[in-house]
């Protein structure tokens, strides 16, 4: 779906904000985590088109984005902005998320359908007549998820998708994604949310400085606390919680860590004692 060869990239000569990274992406769903300034968002701009590499190339689907422009590749890539008030422009709901299928040159029938689809998904269906200005911020984040949807790109790039949410935000946001992901779609994220990366995306990369420091299945990269530390990113909550108990596993869900606990019969802890059943019989 996306290749990146020698990448570098830098805003003033002689400061690089990104340093020959190769990566391959295929259809597994993929979270790009790393500390602030680590070069995430710079990446995302690039993967769309609207920076281009400074060495390097990147081609998505087997388009070099140095050929063409971030509105040419909005068939093949959506980038849904960090803030949705960079996003949005129109009137109404129904016409903001009809912006995008218009500009990518499908019919005003086809768009309206495509739009309406979108919303359904993301839980606006009813709301098409209101002002995105007057939507919550967690509302207007699920309207630019609507609008990039709508065009029906095969790869959508979330920046922060659970910032501003709630709890029934994030888990819209779950079934969005599990959702896209059961169409096919290349789903990757920029996020700081290491619970929401955990529970739904299956690979994950760690930048760090501008490098690439881990690649790979969500359970290996957690478990390598040591490079995490490093690149000062933590694990999710239950990752930590399983290894302050002393566990060697990388849990990655609460549900993951309660199955194991059930089914195991002794503590690894040495010198823990499993606590007594109800009543004490040895006072
Ligand atoms: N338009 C710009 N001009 C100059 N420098 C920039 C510009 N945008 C970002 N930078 C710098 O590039 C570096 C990487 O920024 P970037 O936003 O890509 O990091 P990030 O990993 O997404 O961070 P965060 O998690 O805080 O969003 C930072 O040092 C930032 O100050």
């Amino acid at each position: 779906m996306i290749q990146v060869k020698n990448l570098s990239f830098w805003y003033h000569e002689g400061s690089k904000i990104l340093k020959d990274i190769n990566l391959h992406f295929d259809q597994r769903s993929t979270a790009i985590i790393g500390q602030n300034g680590a070069g995430k968002t710079t990446f995302a701009k690039l993967l769309k088109g609207l920076l281009k590499p400074c060495t390097g190339d990147i081609y998505i689907q087997n388009r070099n984005t140095k050929d063409t422009t971030a509105a040419a590749l909005s068939k093949q890539i959506g980038l849904v902005f960090q803030n949705p008030n960079d996003q949005i422009f129109k009137g109404t709901v129904i016409d903001e998320v009809m912006v995008g299928p218009l500009n990518v040159k499908l019919d005003k029938t086809t768009a309206k359908q495509n739009s309406l689809k979108a919303l359904e998904m993301v839980g606006l269906a009813d709301q098409l007549e209101e002002n995105p200005q007057d939507l919550s911020l967690s509302d207007k984040k699920l309207l630019c998820i609507a609008s990039v949807i709508a065009m029906e790109p095969d790869i959508i790039l979330f920046d922060e998708p659970t910032i501003a949410q709630d709890e029934a935000g994030k888990a819209k946001i779950k079934r969005i994604i599990q959702s896209l992901k059961e169409q096919n779609k290349l789903v990757m994220t920029i996020i700081h949310d290491m619970d929401f990366v955990a529970e739904n995306f299956e690979r994950t990369i760690v930048f760090y400085q501008g490098e690439v420091v881990l690649d790979g299945h969500t359970r290996e990269v957690f478990s390598h606390t040591d490079i995490l530390a490093k690149a000062q990113v933590e694990t999710p909550y239950i990752t930590q919680l399983g290894r302050r108990l002393g566990y060697t596993e990388t849990f990655l869900t609460t549900d993951e860590f309660i199955k194991y606990k059930r089914n195991q019969n002794t503590s690894p802890i040495s010198g823990f004692r499993q606590p007594k059943p109800f009543p004490y019989t040895d006072r």
